[in-house]
């Protein structure tokens, strides 16, 4: 008999992206308001059952096999650094992670970059040879350099509107991000049939990447 994939679901904007992929693929998953305030829905019509969690919380509940699968930004397994498998690209929730300043921006001799992202921002000017002070913030990144508290920022850029109302400008993009389905390392190998199924299902909906 088939086993049940406990997969761990971003809650937010990758969510509704996600479980209409699923949908495509022939799995009838609910939107994300429908379940109320419940963490934990089970589907087995699907074969599964979902654990809502916190985008950034998705590779640790992975990683410890709390859940066997999850969907998750590359922004937050680059960040996160979790060890678990990275099945597919999924191609959607598509932004990138770039470099932000003001549009008068020189390099001074302390710099300062406030980020959700610390360890690949540090990372990577470190790979650079350039040396920042990396400040990390949770949430409205861009008021940052507005304010004075860094001069340039690390952040996602979607549509590039933030970026706009605040006039800041992007520099330079350093990654594009799209998520990605992840696993468990033993559940990989235990329920693997199960995973290989729900991946063969998927990738068959997924949208090629515009050029
Ligand atoms: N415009 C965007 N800005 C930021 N992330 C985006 C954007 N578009 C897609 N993403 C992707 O969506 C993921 C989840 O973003 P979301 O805003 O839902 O959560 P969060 O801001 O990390 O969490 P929370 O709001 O609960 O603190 C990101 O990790 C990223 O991969
Ligand atoms: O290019 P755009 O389409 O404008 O999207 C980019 C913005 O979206 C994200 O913010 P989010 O909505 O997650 O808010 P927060 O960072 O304050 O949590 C990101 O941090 C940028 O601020």
């Amino acid at each position: 008999m088939a086993e049940i994939l406990k997969v761990a679901m971003p809650k937010g904007r990758i969510y509704d992206k996600a479980a209409e992929l699923f949908r495509a693929a022939g799995l009838p998953i609910p939107p994300e308001g429908e379940a109320s305030r419940k963490l934990v829905i089970p589907l087995p019509e699907a074969g599964m059952e979902f654990i809502l969690a916190k985008p950034v919380d998705v590779p640790t509940y992975v990683e410890y096999g709390a859940a066997d699968i999850g969907i998750v930004g590359k922004d937050v397994l680059l960040e996160e650094n979790r060890d678990v498998y990275e099945l597919l690209d999924l191609g959607i929730a598509r932004c990138r992670m770039s470099i932000i300043g003001l549009p008068n921006w020189e390099p001074g001799i302390h710099q300062r970059v406030a980020t959700k992202y610390p360890n690949v921002a540090s990372r990577y000017f470190r790979e650079q040879g350039q040396q920042v002070e990396v400040i990390k913030l949770n949430g409205s990144i861009e008021l940052a350099p507005l304010i004075g508290l860094a001069e340039r920022i690390v952040d996602m850029v979607e549509t590039g509107q933030t970026l706009r109302e605040n006039g800041l400008v992007e520099q330079q993009s350093i990654f594009e991000i799209t998520s990605r389905l992840v696993a468990n390392r033993v559940s990989y190998r235990m329920k693997n049939a199960e995973i290989q199924q729900l991946c063969d299902r998927l990738q068959s909906v997924i949208a090629e990447p515009a050029r």
